[in-house]
């Protein structure tokens, strides 16, 4: 076995750790970059940009489809599935190949392949074929969806989205686990897209969103056009032919068994920290096994030893493992004089139609840290008039702000452009805007912004009029 020495060992060649990396150099020290499989990332690879893909084939499939709602019709549509995964991975393989590019700029002597483990607070084994001696440790080792074993057993058609971009073909149907992210940007492209879809939902919830206004419309919003079975849970799933047979219970304890092609788990991630050593390095750790970290360094405890990215576990979006990475090798590099680095406002989209966007404090945290405090505003788009004109009026704003200084706080959203939308009032949760100061700004017309108009409107009607809104939600788990 060999030893390597080296200042700043970064596990993980993701999109955190290439940006760690990267800081790392930048701060002057000598770094190595470890991976244990292929180069590329996960948003690019399997992540962000081959679900935009798909995501993109069901638009074009559904606007031919809602087109006869203005009078224009399109004829037969014809959904060629081996053409739409096609460019969904050749597409995929042109952006992974613009990372793997990056990869392969990096030095020759900076890059180490194989699975990193802590032997001690200074020492990596890599496989059984390195030893790295390290001063600082960049964790960035990403995460893993998870799948229930007892789903695992039945085989090779329960899946993830990992495996769904490398499908040659559509198939013809897909059961799917989970209402958050992952299951309903899929589970709508593909019912766009011809499969047949059922998706299980063990509660309530609907992506990110934690409003209960703002929930009830979107669970409306995704049964109008889905079968979505909420509080239903999968209990048995079981090879049968070249499918599964997918059991599931209702809250009544109704049971239904049905055919599919697959079982797509999408129930969440884990981080991947448990095949890492952590017992090695002294850290502690919380009850998931994640080392305690602070949010404005990455620094784990006052070690020298950081963490980025959907490791930590604290907003598994791509912008944020870009964040982390920067900030935590940057401060490896610096340590031990670490520095906080740039956190921005929290701002969480989801592609589906409706999109979903949350941005600053969520209801959640209000519940937990504003409760008397806060004040709430809201719109409907059913009679919003630019997004009626577009045939997109389905969908919910709600507003949140400080009562005393009417300082806005943060928004949850359904509806029409939320992805824009979401980026408005995320920049002004940042730049610490008054409501007032908002409803100052320019609103043209007809846009659907004139929709944010209104809610603010109503949140200042509110702040002024009403007292402060106390907190009738009965899940209020505590703010990170
Ligand atoms: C289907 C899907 C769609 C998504 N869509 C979006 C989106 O639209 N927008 C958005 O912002 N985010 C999206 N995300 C989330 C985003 O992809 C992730 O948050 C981001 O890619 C995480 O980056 P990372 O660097 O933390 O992890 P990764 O990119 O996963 O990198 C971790 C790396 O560490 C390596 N590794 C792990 N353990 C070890 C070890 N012990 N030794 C050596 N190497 C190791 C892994 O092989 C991997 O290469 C999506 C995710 C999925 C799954
Ligand atoms: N547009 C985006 O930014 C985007 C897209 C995809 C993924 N992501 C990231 O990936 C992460 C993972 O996505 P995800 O959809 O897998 O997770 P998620 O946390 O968004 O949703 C998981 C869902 O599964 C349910 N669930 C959990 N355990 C279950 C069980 N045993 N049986 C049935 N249901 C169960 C949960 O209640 C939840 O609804 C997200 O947190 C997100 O940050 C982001």
């Amino acid at each position: 076995m060999k030893t390597l020495h080296t200042e700043v060992a970064v596990i993980g060649a993701g999109t955190a750790g290439m940006t760690g990396y990267r800081a790392a150099k930048a701060g002057g020290k000598r770094t190595l970059l470890i991976e244990s499989n292929v180069y590329g990332t996960t948003c690019a690879r399997v992540g962000c940009m081959p679900s935009k893909l798909l995501i993109s084939a069901a638009d074009a499939a559904h606007m031919l489809q809602a087109a006869s709602g203005f009078g224009v019709h399109a004829g037969e549509v014809h959904i060629d599935g081996k053409a739409v995964m096609a460019r969904v991975r050749s597409e995929r393989d042109r952006f992974v190949g613009f990372v793997v590019e990056s990869v392969e700029g990096y030095p020759a002597e900076d890059k180490v392949h194989g699975h990193a483990r802590f032997l001690s607070p200074t020492q990596l084994q890599i496989d059984d074929h390195t030893l790295v001696q390290a001063e600082r440790f960049v964790i960035a080792t990403g995460s893993t969806p998870i799948v229930p074993d007892e789903w695992r057993a039945a085989g090779p058609r329960v899946i993830t989205s990992d495996e769904v971009f490398y499908w040659d073909d559509l198939p013809q149907s897909v059961a799917v686990a989970g209402t958050g992210v992952i299951g309903l940007e899929l589970g709508q492209a593909l019912h766009r897209l011809g499969v047949r879809v059922t998706i299980f939902g063990r509660g309530g919830s609907v992506a990110q969103l934690s409003d209960p206004d703002v929930l009830d419309v979107a669970r409306s919003a995704m049964q109008d056009e889905l079968d979505v079975r909420f509080k239903t849970k999968v209990v048995k799933v079981e090879q049968h032919g070249e499918g599964l047979l997918v059991t599931s219970e209702n809250t009544n304890g109704q049971q239904q068994t049905e055919h599919f092609d697959y079982l797509l788990s999408a129930i969440g991630r884990r981080p991947n920290v448990h095949q890492l050593g952590m017992e090695n390095t002294g850290l502690q750790r919380d009850h998931h096994g994640i080392p305690v970290y602070d949010k404005q360094t990455m620094q784990c405890g006052d070690s020298a030893i950081f963490i980025a990215g959907d490791a930590n576990d604290e907003r598994p979006q791509l912008p944020e493992a870009a964040d982390h990475g920067r900030i935590a090798g940057d401060n490896a590099a610096r340590y031990p004089d670490v520095k906080p680095g740039l956190r921005r406002t929290p701002l969480a989209i989801t592609f589906t139609e409706p999109q979903i966007a949350t941005m600053g404090l969520s209801y959640n945290e209000l519940c937990a840290s504003y409760a008397g405090r806060f004040a709430v505003g809201k719109v409907s788009f059913e009679n919003q008039g630019r997004s009626r004109v577009m045939l997109q009026n389905k969908g919910m704003l709600r507003v949140y702000a400080e009562h005393q200084t009417g300082r806005f706080l943060g928004a949850e959203m359904i509806g029409p452009r939320a992805e824009n939308i979401g980026h408005l009032l995320s920049w002004a949760v940042q730049a610490g805007l008054t409501v007032d100061a908002m409803l100052d700004m320019p609103f043209y017309h007809p846009v659907v912004e004139e929709g944010v108009r209104t809610a603010l409107r109503d949140l200042a009607h509110k702040l002024e009029h009403e007292p402060a809104q106390d907190c009738p939600c009965v899940d209020c788990t505590p703010a990170p």
